[in-house]
């Protein structure tokens, strides 16, 4: 399966200009095919659930054209029902298309089929299907009752007088009646059984119809009048806002991540309900900025978000968000009345508990709420989304809280965000890695530590595991090339390194700083080191060492393998003498018995190998400053290397 790997995050700020809202782009696109007149659309939202609309409104006889790459296109009305009286209609995962498209198709006097992927056919769509019945609309659910796939036929619809739709499992089932009825040009009175959910997705289709020309009356949430003789006609150009539960990962990100961060394209001004989770952030304490077409979010004066309770029917995608910020909560938290979770491109609600626990968190989980509490620190963790473009946007989030997060299947976001992980790259700041590779004894132990001290950074000697997983193999008597025996010692090393000292075990010869540089373990080290499933194994461990304020790491593959994200590489290398020299005097001056002839035969084997193997070999990167200290001291070097930290990682020639 396809993953992305999010680093630590030290925090986040900056803008994001929103891709257009879902919600919104497929109502106005439904609208305008049915309207008299040719209606400019600006900022449409480009991903799978619009493109799945468009398909369906061009298959139906409807012509729309894009002005080349834009996000602008012009929908020619057809003026009332489809032209096109049959058709099979693939609508993929698109709740906002599949819904309305049946209730107007139902009343447009032709033959049709509807179909999705396996999951929409798992989505309830019986309460629309019992309302269309009443009106006389002949539709059939051909695999399940109450589920998709439909099949509609030609029907004597009889409109007018009352159509009763259950509103407490979606409130799509009343956006399609709504939008479908001006169709029949009969005035019809729609009764809401049971308590409507979702209100203000409602207040968004009356909104638009509104624009449309059609002004729908209402009483309260349970009665809504479609006048007679109502049609739709163009209002010449809309613009589509920014997509507010989209903005609602951006606006936890600069509550979580310090912040500001600020959304454009929603705003004081914006009919979407989900602008409300702006709200719920400040009662979470974080500091909420507002103007007409934007939104700002920073973190809290104290840092830290407060524990919630909060009933979120009316925000129910945004409030997706929240259950990922409850990670940063001083306490436990509640998201009470989500019970439209279970039947959305995923239960989401289990599927939120199954992944939060992942990070260590302790969820409880109930028909329609979630509890959530955090970790004292949470780990990481491999995020499953199950198609879910909510769920791998939401658990971004967790990369703030200071730990690695892999997103499975990310682009299950191009159904509302095909450009999230980029955007959410602009405002998040990973934590800083400083990669320096390099031959034997170039100088690199030396350097990092001298600069991570500078820096006051974290420290990772990569080369120390590999000497440690070499003495460990000589210690179990495990053969050097018995790749499975050193990989499994690799993966349970119990090595510690505390106060300057590296410990290996529990026994009296736990201590064995000087024992893993003797020439035993370089060359050891550097055998083990070939062995793929011995790299593997050492691979999270070393990746952990990640962590604010920032990281030097040296090795051989650090800026290629292990952190290949890093912002900051350097290729330390001397002359192959220069080098044999460093470590004759090195063990010299510890003590240790040394031969020049040897250790430069050693010295330049160990440079092939390294060099030669066939993963994760010893290479200069193309983004590697190139550090060659033949002629240079350590003084030089750590300046050099230093001097480069301060530029952010650009060689100054
Ligand atoms: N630029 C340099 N000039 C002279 N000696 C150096 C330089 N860099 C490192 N050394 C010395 O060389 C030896 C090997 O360096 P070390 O940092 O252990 O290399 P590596 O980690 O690359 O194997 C150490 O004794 C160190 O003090
Ligand atoms: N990131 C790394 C670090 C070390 N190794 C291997 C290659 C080296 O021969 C051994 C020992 O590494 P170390 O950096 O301690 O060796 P030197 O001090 O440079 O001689 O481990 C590696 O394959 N990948």
């Amino acid at each position: 399966m396809e993953f992305l790997d999010l680093p630590p995050m030290l925090g986040a700020a900056g803008s994001v200009r929103l891709p257009g809202s879902k919600s919104i782009s497929n109502r106005v696109l439904l609208l305008a095919a049915l309207a008299e007149g040719e209606t400019d659309i600006r900022d449409l939202l480009l991903s799978d659930d619009v493109e799945r609309m468009l398909e369906a409104l061009r298959a139906l006889g409807v012509d729309w054209r894009r002005e080349g790459d834009s996000l602008n296109y012009r929908v020619c009305g057809v003026g009332g029902p489809f032209p096109v009286k049959t058709g099979d209609l693939f609508l993929g995962n698109a709740g906002t298309a599949f819904r309305p498209l049946t209730a107007a198709l139902a009343l447009s006097g032709g033959e049709y089929r509807l179909s999705g992927v396996p999951r929409m056919h798992e989505r309830p769509i019986g309460d629309l299907v019992d309302a269309l019945r009443q009106l006389g609309a002949d539709i059939t659910c051909t695999a399940n009752e109450g589920y998709p796939p439909l099949h509609l036929k030609p029907a004597t619809i009889r409109p007018g007088g009352v159509v009763r739709v259950r509103g407490d499992v979606s409130s799509q089932f009343l956006t399609a009646l709504l939008m479908a009825l001006p169709l029949t040009g009969v005035e019809t009175t729609i009764e809401v059984v049971g308590e409507l959910i979702s209100k203000p997705y409602i207040r968004i289709t009356l909104e638009l119809m509104a624009r449309f020309g059609v002004q729908v009356g209402q009483q309260g949430w349970e009665r809504f009048v479609v006048p007679g003789g109502a049609r739709y006609r163009s209002p010449g150009t809309v613009f589509v806002e920014g997509d507010a539960s989209s903005a609602s990962y951006f606006l936890a990100a600069g509550a979580i991540g310090g912040g500001p961060v600020r959304v454009e394209g929603v705003g004081r001004t914006s009919i979407q309900g989900d602008v409300r989770f702006a709200e719920a952030l400040e009662q979470l304490g974080a500091r909420i900025t507002l103007g007409d077409n934007w939104i700002e979010a920073a973190a809290p004066a104290g840092g830290v978000l407060k524990a919630f309770d909060l009933d979120l029917n009316h925000i129910p995608d945004a409030a997706m968000t929240l259950a990922v910020a409850a990670l940063f909560a001083d306490g436990p938290c509640r998201l009470r009345n989500i019970a439209s979770w279970r039947v959305k491109e995923t239960d989401r609600i289990a599927a939120m508990a199954t992944e939060l626990r992942k990070l260590g968190a302790e969820v409880e989980e109930g028909a329609d709420y979630l509890v959530v509490q955090r970790p004292p620190r949470l780990q990481p963790a491999a995020i499953d989304t199950y198609d879910d473009h909510r769920m791998a946007m939401c658990f971004s989030l967790a990369s703030l809280g200071g730990c690695r997060v892999r997103i499975n299947d990310p682009k299950c976001v191009n159904k509302t965000f095909p450009g999230y992980f980029e955007a959410f790259a602009q405002v998040a700041r990973p934590v800083p890695v400083l990669a320096i590779d390099g031959p034997s004894a170039s100088g690199k132990g030396t350097v990092a530590a001298r600069v991570a001290e500078t820096l006051g950074w974290h420290y990772l000697d990569s080369g120390s595991l590999y000497r440690l997983v070499a003495l460990a193999a000589m210690r179990a008597g495990v053969a050097f090339d018995d790749e499975a025996g050193v990989a499994a010692l690799a993966a349970g090393l119990p090595a510690r390194f505390e106060g300057g000292r590296v410990l290996l075990g529990e026994g009296a010869d736990r201590d064995v700083t000087d024992e893993i540089r003797s020439e035993a373990c370089s060359v050891g080290a550097s055998k083990v080191a070939v062995l793929p499933a011995v790299r593997a194994a050492l691979l999270d461990r070393q990746r952990d060492y990640r962590a604010a304020p920032g990281l030097v790491a040296e090795g051989r593959d650090m800026g290629s393998v292990i952190f290949p994200d890093a912002g900051l590489k350097v290729f330390l290398t001397a002359s192959a003498e220069a080098r044999a020299e460093r470590r004759h005097k090195q063990l010299i001056e510890k003590g240790l018995a040394a031969n020049m002839e040897n250790l430069l035969k050693d010295l330049q084997e160990r440079d092939a190998r390294d060099a030669a193997r066939p993963v994760a070999p010893l290479v200069k990167l193309p983004d590697a400053a190139l550090l060659d200290t033949t002629q240079r001291d350590v003084d030089e070097a750590v300046a050099f290397v230093l001097d480069l930290v301060g530029r952010g990682g650009k060689s100054s020639g």
